[in-house]
């Protein structure tokens, strides 16, 4: 799967996108990410790539042109069809189900605002979806970029073990069980018996309950959309009703 973020702050992307399970999965060709300079398609000699908001107000606009021309060079640089997404706070929330379906394609480019946004024209044109990390304002798309390559990219084949993918929670609307490893009591505090009897039965019932508790205590709206998507077995609804669901 081929990612293409365009930004005005390339640097920002070493870091996350460089090291563990990124670097891996680039070197081992799992995925391929390509940065991009906006500012690399400005014409002007200050290169200027953005201005001043029409209608006055604080701050800077990123100007059509050179976004324009970025997202179309960096479109025509592959054969392969991408879905251009622009991150923003107006944007369809990101859901692990979103993440699974990008997750299919072979191309994402991310397209990262800055300043007060982008000129409305270029959304209109050039923006395929919009999608938002969260109900919270960024100084720029790049952290939200970084989320949505991070999130996708693991669950492109062979970036991490296959079943670590399988047993993921979100993707049954359940949260996650509760992990222990070494040592076995840590300052007075022991890992549930259960974990180290060996009854893999024993120990599969015993993490559905703590997804399902834990799920019920913290996410109750995340337990009604997996009732609602009938991923809950009769077993499941049998102990949510002992815990007074
Ligand atoms: N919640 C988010 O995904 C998100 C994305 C971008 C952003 N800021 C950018 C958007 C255009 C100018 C700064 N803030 C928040």
């Amino acid at each position: 799967m081929r990612f293409d973020i365009l930004t005005l702050f390339p640097a920002m992307f070493q870091g996350p996108l460089t090291e563990s399970i990124l670097k891996r999965a680039q070197q081992a060709g799992r995925i391929e990410i390509h940065l991009h300079d906006i500012r690399q398609w400005t014409t002007d000699r200050h290169r200027t790539a953005d201005d001043t908001p029409y209608g006055g107000g604080a701050g800077m606009v990123m100007k059509a042109e050179p976004l324009a021309a970025a997202i179309r060079a960096v479109r025509a640089a592959d054969e392969r069809p991408g879905v251009t997404i622009l991150l923003t706070p107006d944007g369809e929330l990101l859901t692990q189900q979103i993440v699974r379906e990008l997750a299919t394609l072979p191309r994402l480019l991310l397209v990262c605002g800055h300043y007060e946004g982008i000129d409305e024209r270029v959304r209109e044109t050039l923006i395929d979806r919009e999608l938002s990390i969260g109900d919270y304002v960024l100084t720029g798309g790049e952290l939200a970029a970084m989320v949505v390559v991070d999130a996708v990219a693991r669950l492109v084949p062979g970036v991490i073990d296959s079943e670590s993918i399988v047993e993921e929670s979100h993707s049954d609307f359940l949260l996650e069980y509760p992990h222990y490893t070494r040592p076995a009591v840590w300052e007075g505090r022991a890992v549930p018996p259960v974990l180290l009897s060996g009854h893999h039965g024993e120990i599969a019932r015993w993490r559905r309950a703590e997804r399902l508790r834990r799920t019920l205590v913290r996410r109750p709206d995340l337990l009604a959309r997996a009732a609602a998507a009938g991923v809950l077995t009769k077993a499941d609804l049998a102990l949510l009703a002992e815990l007074g669901w």
